[in-house]
């Protein structure tokens, strides 16, 4: 139902049909999806023109409905009634359908569904192309009578012993076979959990390409990414919002970030941008009336099948880019750096809406996966101030530093995190007293840097809570994220293992979602980063106790008053972490729940604890 509704927003646009072309890469493979898919093609007929009519914004059913269409402006409630039950019904035979867990019936011999045989499996699999939609075919219209844009489904061939390049791979099949079948100048890439949430996108982008003055340097326009199961008491800590209001209007250019974002084809496919250009500009889109359906989707095929990318320049100079877990962010530099502008767009009617992880061990592996992949482009040869020197501006080469830089601050964390707090235990001073001078460049550092925090947040509209679960968030990602993702490229750059595409959970069990929804933090299971996270909560509050119990003691002795000038400053950070590491406790010791941390995990992180008690540090 994720998937179909994203599918239906998107054939919903505000623009002409014929124009629209809509290609869903399913790298599962699953004939569920694709009998999900056949279901939203006929619900389309319903749909499409029901949006027209009224105007409803978003196009998404699901999300339409839900937000409640009754209670606004005019509109005709029978129409609304009949819409809902088709959609209800659809999602009935959707859901009971997947629960079965097969197409039975009449639907299993129906043309399309014999291409799923019982040998396939996931990851060994021929290719499947199935136009479900001809927008050719003038049969195909909406209950109105006007067409339809075409809907095709795409299952690239898969086989063990071919790497698939994860998400770049299934892009670049895309893009493709929808060069075979339509071949439309502009592409609007996003992902299969993120909707269209205004009607306007497409017109709105191309208003930047068809510019009469400088349209043509433009390769792509990036919409920002945006969630729609964020809480405000933001949990989490997600900072989306301060990226999209704050850093990336000043980045210079667009960061590419994989969703939500309309390329011109020919500069994805690797073409340089040059002067002559607009002269030059003469794109051909025309589809072939007479050619079939089945000629086009055989075709297809054989551009999706495991050796047809065999030396070409697909993943290196065409297309996606391969070999890097965050293939969105090198491949817009790439672009940048081939002479093409992008264009970054954020209009007041937030236009994708996708998830976000409501799971701490989700959250963690997707910023994993981005912490490595951006540091993998900083050590290669698209070091943006090397490949970038000369063609992008300096500033846009800092900003992507800024992101490509996340996994190394991880050490200095990690530092910040353990040794001020052992010193503390054993008395040992770090910073200077606060009578000195000294103190002051200190003062000035931690004032400045938060309260800048802080106004950032303000400014966009979080709460101070949600400032503070910022705050925290950052040390753990930094503690165990950053440092998997560091470790990880570390390794690879010496030539052990390779990175993968682990995939950001979309569907989570109803218990945890309340759990999520009540604000509490879900652990749920062992994880190496969780065990890293309870071993630093637990030396904090060890520090903590035993540190603040040793200046206590040292002043009530009468000896050294100036104890507590000395130690002020760890206190404090030992103490903030402390009291950032309370869901870390409560998982630990006071939670019943399917949430909580397990307790060989707690014994785990005790030993570690005590044991880092133990190094001896003078
Ligand atoms: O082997 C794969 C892996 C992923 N996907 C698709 O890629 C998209 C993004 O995957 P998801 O698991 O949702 O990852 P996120 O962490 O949410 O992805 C973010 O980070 C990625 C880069 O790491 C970007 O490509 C995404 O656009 C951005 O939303 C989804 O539509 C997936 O179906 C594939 O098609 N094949
Ligand atoms: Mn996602």
């Amino acid at each position: 139902m994720l998937v179909i509704n994203t599918v239906l927003s998107v054939m919903a646009y505000d623009y002409p049909p014929e124009k629209l072309s809509v290609y869903v890469s399913d790298d599962g493979r699953s004939n569920l999806t694709f009998y999900a898919l056949v279901e939203a093609a006929s619900f389309s007929k319903h749909w499409i023109p029901y949006c027209k009519k009224f105007k409803v914004e978003p196009r998404s059913p699901a999300a339409y409905l839900s937000s409640g269409p009754e209670s606004v402006g005019t509109f005709d409630s029978a129409a609304l009634l009949a819409i809902k039950k088709l959609y209800k019904e659809m999602e009935n035979r959707v859901e009971g359908t997947t629960k079965l867990g097969t197409i039975s019936g009449d639907l299993a011999t129906q043309e399309g569904f014999s291409q799923w045989d019982s040998q396939a499996t996931s990851g060994n699999n021929q290719a499947i192309v199935k136009i479900l939609i001809d927008g050719r075919d003038s049969n195909a219209v909406d209950i109105e009578g006007t067409v339809l844009p075409t809907l095709v489904y795409v299952a690239r061939e898969k086989r063990p012993q071919y790497p698939n390049n994860f998400k770049a791979g299934a892009m670049n099949a895309l893009i493709r076979v929808s060069s075979e079948i339509s071949n439309a100048p502009f592409i609007l890439n996003v992902d299969c959990d993120m909707y269209s949430n205004s009607s306007d996108s497409v017109r709105d982008a191309l208003c930047f390409f068809m510019d009469e003055e400088s349209g043509h340097e433009i390769s792509y326009v990036q919409y920002p990414q945006n969630f729609r199961n964020l809480l405000r008491s933001n949990i989490y800590g997600d900072y989306i919002k301060i990226i999209n209001e704050v850093e990336f209007p000043g980045f210079g250019e667009a960061m590419f970030v994989g969703t939500g974002c309309f390329h011109r084809r020919e500069s994805l496919c690797g073409r340089k941008y040059s002067k002559s250009y607009k002269e030059h500009y003469q794109y051909r889109s025309e589809r072939n009336p007479q050619e079939s359906a089945v000629v086009l989707e055989e075709r297809a095929k054989s551009l999706v099948s495991c050796t047809y990318e065999n030396n070409t320049g697909w993943g290196k100079d065409m297309g996606m880019m391969y070999g890097c877990p965050v293939e969105d962010a090198i491949t817009g530099l790439s672009i940048q750096c081939k002479g093409w502008k992008s264009i970054y767009f954020n209009p007041p009617m937030e236009a994708f809406l996708g998830i976000s992880p409501t799971a701490l061990g989700q959250f963690l592996v997707q910023h994993k996966r981005w912490s490595e992949g951006l540091f993998k482009i900083f050590l290669s040869k698209y070091c943006p101030f090397l490949y970038g020197h000369g063609k992008i501006k300096l500033k846009v080469q800092m900003a992507y530093a800024l992101y490509l830089l996340w996994a190394p601050l991880s050490l200095p964390m990690l530092y910040y995190v353990v040794v001020p707090s052992l010193c503390l235990l054993k008395g040992i001073p770090l910073f200077p007293k606060i009578s000195s001078s000294w103190f002051l460049p200190f003062a000035y550092v931690v004032a400045a840097t938060q309260s800048y925090s802080l106004g950032e947040c303000l400014w966009c509209g979080e709460t101070l809570g949600s400032w503070w679960n910022m705050q925290r968030m950052r040390v753990m990602r930094r503690t165990t994220s950053y440092l998997f993702g560091l470790v990880d490229t570390v390794l690879q750059q010496l030539g052990f293992g390779s990175s993968g595409f682990v995939i950001t959970a979309k569907v989570t069990d109803d218990e945890a979602l309340q759990r999520y929804a009540a604000g509490s933090m879900e652990f749920g299971s062992s994880s190496p980063m969780f065990t890293i996270l309870a071993t630093v909560a637990l030396l904090n509050l060890v520090c903590f106790v035993g540190g603040v119990a040793g200046v206590v003691a040292v002043v009530g002795g009468g000896a050294g008053g100036g104890m507590v000038s000395q130690m002020a400053l760890q206190v404090l950070l030992c103490g903030l972490l402390v009291f950032g590491s309370i869901p870390i406790y409560q998982g630990l010791f006071f939670r019943k729940d399917k949430g909580a941390l397990p307790t060989a995990l707690a014994v785990q992180a005790a030993f570690l604890a005590a044991l880092a008690c133990l190094v001896p540090l003078r």
